[in-house]
């Protein structure tokens, strides 16, 4: 069987193209009914608990540098499932080119955007976010996925000026994964964790997978009725977001908290512990539920570099953290089983794999 997470798209296609092609939105000037998430603002809406913009606690800023970095990101992962980290060691220089390169891209006109679009069973190129499958409303939003090189779909873009965009994005992913790895051993070590021999096959592994997702959430005629991405977690192991410097991510804290933006902080990355990462810590860390909502004046960017483990590794709660009072919560899944249950339950996939 082919365990790449891949395959998982390909053995859960999409046979709706409303699903993948995005809106033309450089040419709409008023919010379509397939985009209207909310009749008005106060009726009875998808969106509650309501946004709490004065929360006293926002979510932690972690400085890597610090000597107690390791309980600082235990304390987060517990409470929040996301933090955001300073002194990362990501030039500022490389995430704004990154910026400029996903901005040119997505500033193309429609039609050339979608000579790269997704295939109904492909995982990259330009299109919708895979969610919207589980929506009856459509999202304010386009993406663009990138495993590894993405000189196919670049060169689809741009016949004879792709060499730049491939270039950085490549680069990025290489820096992206040294953070990751690192933020792996920083989380595990901080569930007091003697690393053992067996994790680190897959905490230091050779060939992970990872997915680099750029999202665009273009300017919109009437934001406050529409949702840029939908409530979700991430199934990844961790998730790091560069989200430049326009407001739009929010995380659900607790329901008597409600939704708590999360401003962005210059040069910092956003950390998402992940669906995987909940399992491996047999529940102990949160995997957060997040959101974009867009605005009226901005074109926001963000990007997300999901980190996930190889392709045959079966992910399960670590062994140091069962004893008798503690039984393992989840069943082993490899990324790819863990991707069909997602495909197929979405928010609830985490219930269905558990004990
Ligand atoms: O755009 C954002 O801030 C969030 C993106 C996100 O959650 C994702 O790509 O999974
Ligand atoms: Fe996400």
């Amino acid at each position: 069987m082919n365990n790449s997470i891949s395959q998982s798209f390909k053995d859960h296609p999409i046979n709706n193209l409303n699903h993948i092609v995005p809106l033309d939105f450089q040419t709409v000037l008023k919010l379509p009914q397939s985009h209207t998430w909310r009749s008005t603002r106060t009726s009875l809406s998808p969106d509650y608990p309501p946004v709490n913009p004065c929360t006293k606690q926002p979510v932690p800023i972690i400085d890597l540098t610090n000597p107690h970095v390791t309980k600082l990101i235990r304390d987060a992962c517990e409470n929040w499932g996301m933090f955001q980290v300073t002194n990362h060691g990501i030039p500022l220089s490389l995430m704004k080119e990154v910026e400029g390169q996903t901005r040119r891209l997505f500033a193309l006109p429609s039609k050339q955007k979608l000579l790269a679009v997704r295939s109904p069973d492909g995982l990259t190129g330009y299109g919708l976010p895979r969610i919207s499958t589980f929506f009856v409303k459509m999202m304010w939003s386009e993406g663009f996925s990138i495993m590894g090189s993405p000189l196919d779909h670049a060169t689809q873009l741009w016949p004879h000026d792709h060499a730049k965009f491939c270039d950085v994005m490549e680069k990025y992913q290489k820096e992206m994964k040294v953070v990751a790895e690192r933020l792996m051993g920083l989380m595990l070590t901080s569930l007091d964790l003697e690393v053992a021999q067996e994790d680190l096959k897959w905490l230091k592994p050779k060939s992970p997978q990872a997915l680099l997702q750029l999202n665009s959430y273009p300017i919109c005629p009437d934001p406050d009725r529409t949702m840029g991405l939908a409530p979700h977690t991430d199934s990844s192991l961790l998730t790091l977001l560069y989200q430049s410097n326009t407001n739009g991510l929010q995380i659900l804290k607790d329901d008597s908290i409600g939704w708590v933006p999360v401003d962005p902080v210059n040069g910092a990355l956003v950390v998402n512990v992940g669906d995987l990462m909940h399992i491996v810590s047999n529940g102990r860390f949160k995997s957060a539920l997040h959101r974009a909502v867009v605005n009226k004046t901005r074109h926001r960017i963000s990007i997300a570099y999901f980190y996930g483990p190889p392709r045959e590794v079966k992910i399960s709660p670590l062994m140091k953290l069962i004893d008798y009072d503690h039984p393992p919560v989840y069943r082993a899944v490899t990324w790819k089983e863990y991707l069909d249950a997602k495909a197929v339950h979405f928010n609830r996939a985490l219930e269905m794999i558990k004990i």
